[in-house]
């Protein structure tokens, strides 16, 4: 048997390996060791270093932005001796005190945020915010904003939200206003669009292009997929994309393909690749399986009227056969799963619903970054929740939340904030490379209200504590109201947002129980212990202007937490190793599978991977590909017959 060898990478900035006891040295300043072998095979981080005791506020964000641990600054831990006084409350009691749940409920940009049920006093803020100076977050949101190349490891700027600037507006990177290139490929998506829309751009055998199929994974799929879901029943959405289909198709799975283009005329289907990198082996595989259908259907000439692409590398989008003139560009500062606002989402998004819905969804995220750039800690929405994520997850423990959405048009936020939220702060060192002595990131997950009370709620209200994000809408985007009802559709969907979250917090005590004559024997079952933290967000309706703002709400309290956490939320080098293992197994699989039976199983995996591998190849009744045809599932072959 042989041994699987993991392949090392290394970086100038990065440093990967088991974790490797921190030391802590008493000096200031970051110690940048020579990268090289620890006795364990792995690669050393540089160490950290401490503070010395009782600096001052100013010393201590010096230090910080030397390189110092956030754990060593004296906010956190006056937070961590903060966390006593806050064991011996209950929210029963915090929201009784009516000046704390005051200050406690901001209104900002039309979005109302309660925060009375976190598990914060006003002191509480007050740490919070110095933890916010101390790491010099404004100054962090500041590098954002002007095109510093905040992404270290990647050295790249990161500005998604230059991809929603006014079209007056001007953001530099690398000594250059973007927002002008920003608007030629917008212009060039309004016209495309456009053409498409009211068939002046017809297909290969002169049909209007009625359906659109979005070939995509991660960042290039769940952020389009979520703002499609969250305007297909909204009236003037809807209104604009009668007649017209937009599907997505994400996953390497045959199925997926089978599912995406099922029922789907090939003659009226326009395929849009969506890939920063267009290398993605998922995305590109869909790319030339889709291509293949088109071809066989309509002949090499499709691919022309047919196929489009969103990516930054112009060079393999023309390779791959697909007319320069038919690319939509972005570029590298916008990062995968920051780029919804891009053509990512908006290409396919404009055809689907026209241009000028999605300029109020543009205008939407827009409000929410001029605020995010703008307001005092006090009032800014992604800073507070930000902080308070920051509060939940370091300081009292909570290492999860749940995104609830009590509007079944958000039901893919989760999904999507799941992707930005893990991939970004889901990290195990801190900017300079040192290995952090403490847990970032959250679990995200999430389903919309009321669906998720049926479901994942009893763990929620009597197992593990959860920190919740319920959104509301004011008004729905389908109102019904049924005579004699007692109230409305929505109102019900309503009062189980508002009853959830003060459930949570309350809980029912073993007194109450008894008063409500529940046997004795019942009332450990029947107790729920409250003090269970929750936010809740009410927009005045979901619209694209309104889903804006959430998404980009979202997007930077994301950005803050990292920047508290002095990690670099915007690389994604955790997602390396497994696709480089993949692609030595797909190297086993083609030989095992052809004539040509070079490499072997074994050859370089371990027992268990191995004897996993041969048992898959007997499984299957086929053991060779087919030589000289495409083979395509059968809904496929049904589809355009
Ligand atoms: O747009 P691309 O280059 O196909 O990448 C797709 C996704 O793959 C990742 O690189 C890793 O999952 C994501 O960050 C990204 O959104």
């Amino acid at each position: 048997m042989q041994t699987l060898k993991l392949p090392t990478a290394s970086h100038k900035n990065f440093a990967v390996g088991a974790p490797f006891a921190a030391k802590v040295v008493p000096r200031v300043g970051i110690r940048h060791l020579p990268v090289g072998k620890c006795p364990s095979g792995s690669i050393a981080s540089p160490e950290p270093t401490t503070a010395p005791r009782n600096v001052t506020a100013a010393v201590a964000k010096m230090l910080h932005k030397k390189g110092i641990l956030v754990t060593e600054l004296p906010a956190w831990k006056a937070l961590k001796e903060h966390v006593h006084d806050i064991e011996s409350t209950h929210l029963r009691d915090l929201l009784h005190d009516e000046a704390r749940c005051m200050g406690l409920i901001k209104e900002s940009e039309g979005i109302y945020c309660d925060f009375t049920r976190q598990r914060v006093t006003q002191r509480t803020l007050e740490h919070l915010y110095e933890l916010a100076e101390q790491t010099n977050l404004r100054g962090k949101i500041n590098a954002m904003f002007s095109g510093e190349h905040i992404n270290s490891t990647e050295d790249r700027a990161v500005l998604h939200v230059a991809t929603r600037a006014h079209r007056n507006q001007k953001i530099i990177v690398d000594g250059r206003d973007v927002v002008p290139d920003v608007w030629e490929v917008l212009d060039k998506i309004q016209a495309f669009s456009d053409k498409v829309r009211n068939g002046e751009w017809l297909g290969v055998t002169g049909k209007p292009l009625k359906s659109v199929v979005a070939i995509g994974i991660g960042g290039s799929f769940l952020g389009p997929l979520f703002v499609h879901t969250a305007l297909r029943t909204e009236p003037n959405a809807m209104r604009a994309s009668r007649d017209r289909t937009l599907r997505f198709l994400a996953n390497v799975d045959p199925i997926d393909v089978a599912r995406a283009l099922d029922g789907l005329d090939p003659e009226e289907t326009l395929v849009v690749v969506i890939s920063k990198t267009f290398t993605t082996a998922e995305t590109m595989l869909n790319a030339r399986t889709v291509r293949s259908w088109l071809i066989e259907r309509l002949g090499q000439d499709a691919v022309a009227k047919h196929m489009v692409a969103v990516s930054t590398n112009l060079k393999l989008v023309k390779e791959f056969g697909i007319d320069p003139e038919n690319a939509f560009g972005f570029w590298d500062w916008v990062g995968g799963r920051y780029s919804v606002c891009s053509a990512v989402g908006i290409l396919p998004l404009a055809l689907q619903y026209g241009f000028d819905i999605m300029q109020e969804f543009l205008a939407g995220a827009n409000n929410m970054d001029e605020h995010f750039k703008n307001q005092p800690y006090q009032d800014n929405l992604p800073v507070l929740i930000g902080l308070l994520s920051i509060w939940n997850v370091s300081f009292l423990g909570y290492g999860a939340k749940a995104i609830l959405p009590y509007c079944q048009a958000l039901s893919k936020l989760a999904p999507h904030i799941q992707q930005v939220d893990m991939e970004s702060n889901g990290k195990g060192v801190d900017m300079n490379g040192v290995r952090l002595p403490f847990e970032t990131g959250e679990i995200d997950f999430g389903e919309p209200g009321t669906n998720g009370q049926h479901s994942f709620y009893q763990l929620i209200h009597q197992g593990r504590v959860i920190p919740c994000e319920f959104i509301g809408i004011v008004r729905s985007q389908q109102s019904v109201y049924l005579k004699g009802e007692v109230v409305s559709n929505h109102d019900e969907l309503m009062c189980n947002f508002f009853a959830q979250a003060d459930a949570l917090a309350y809980g029912k005590t073993p007194e109450q129980l008894r008063s409500d004559n529940v046997p004795d024997y019942l009332i450990p079952h029947r107790v729920f212990t409250g003090n269970r933290p929750s936010m809740s967000i009410m927009l005045p309706s979901c619209t694209a202007y309104t889903v804006g703002q959430l998404l980009a709400m979202y997007e930077h309290r994301i950005a803050v937490q990292g920047f508290i956490w002095n990690i670099n939320s915007f690389d994604q080098w955790g997602v390396e190793l497994g696709k480089v293992l993949a692609s030595k197994v797909r190297t086993v699989m083609n030989s095992a599978r052809t004539r040509d039976r070079k490499v072997l199983p074994q050859d370089g995996f371990n027992y268990s991977t191995t004897r996993m591998i041969n048992k898959y190849l007997e499984g299957k009744t086929q053991v060779l590909y087919p030589e000289g045809h495409d083979v395509f599932p059968i809904d496929m072959l049904r589809a355009g017959h």
